[in-house]
């Protein structure tokens, strides 16, 4: 296949369960609990499992993580820091996906992509001992040509694109710049033979342009589905993030 071409109309949806662990945090209870909010994001249509085991342990804690991962009739996406810490546990919980994250003890969320250039041994040495478990690896990254270079030198099979910038634009004009960036940084992606995934800040009314984005594998959403429960309930949240992806994608592809 080109990369000039279609990927297609199949696109998944990842479903990140971290603030559902932050509302059970937030009061010290067993509820909500991520297990469940698990699985019936699954009933719902949830592709992937997404969930991030940061450092200060703030949302999903070690126990969520061990106990999801036998459960998971989909795949489980562990987002995790490139620290020994980190990819030892990955390793020993051998999710299908592993993605490498940048993370900062005091940031309200991920602020960026991961620097691969700026830590590629590190990066590098942490593919090889997850692909030694059989893990799927993907790198959180920016928009950036020269990350997306080096992230497929560090034999990473799978690029995840923040989208935060885009989520974040305060105008049009921004927003269409940050789009584009995104589009060309996915045929780079496509081109250099990697899977291309997208994620962060995307919700109900953002997310069509990006999952118009042919060649776009898989998005992963967490923060606006939890919201969206709040009224619509979890699995009406869900299933009303896939039907809008795949209403975009369809479209975009021509095949409505
Ligand atoms: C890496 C990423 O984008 C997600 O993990 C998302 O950031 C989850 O929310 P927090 O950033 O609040 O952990
Ligand atoms: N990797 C991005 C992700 O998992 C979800 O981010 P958000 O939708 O909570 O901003």
């Amino acid at each position: 296949m080109s990369f000039l071409q279609p990927a297609g109309p199949s696109i998944e949806l990842g479903i990140n369960i971290d603030h559902v662990a932050t509302l059970r945090n937030a009061r010290g209870t067993a509820y909500p609990d991520p297990i469940k909010a698990a699985l019936e994001a699954e009933e719902a249509g949830a592709d992937v499992i997404t969930l991030h085991l940061r450092e200060d342990r703030r949302h999903i804690r070690d126990a969520d993580v061990k106990a999801i991962r036998p459960l998971l009739k989909t795949r489980m996406n562990l987002e995790a820091a490139v620290t020994r810490e980190m990819i030892d546990f990955a390793c020993a919980i051998r999710p299908q996906d592993v993605c490498l994250v940048p993370e900062k003890r005091t940031e309200v969320t991920t602020e960026g992509g991961l620097d691969v250039i700026g830590h590629f041994a590190d990066v590098q040495a942490a593919i090889r001992q997850l692909q030694q478990e059989g893990v799927h690896v993907s790198l959180f990254i920016d928009p950036d040509p020269q990350q997306i270079k080096a992230a497929a030198e560090a034999g990473a099979p799978v690029i995840e694109l923040h989208t935060g910038r885009y989520a974040d634009a305060t105008s049009q004009k921004e927003q269409q710049d940050e789009l584009e960036r995104i589009q060309g940084s996915v045929l780079e992606g496509v081109k250099l033979g990697l899977k291309v995934n997208a994620g962060h800040g995307l919700h109900y009314t953002n997310v069509q342009a990006i999952a118009a984005i042919p060649q776009i594998a898989e998005l992963n959403i967490g923060h606006a589905v939890v919201a969206h429960a709040v009224f619509a309930g979890w699995r009406n949240a869900v299933s009303e993030m896939k039907a809008i992806m795949i209403k975009a994608r369809l479209a975009a592809i021509g095949k409505v």
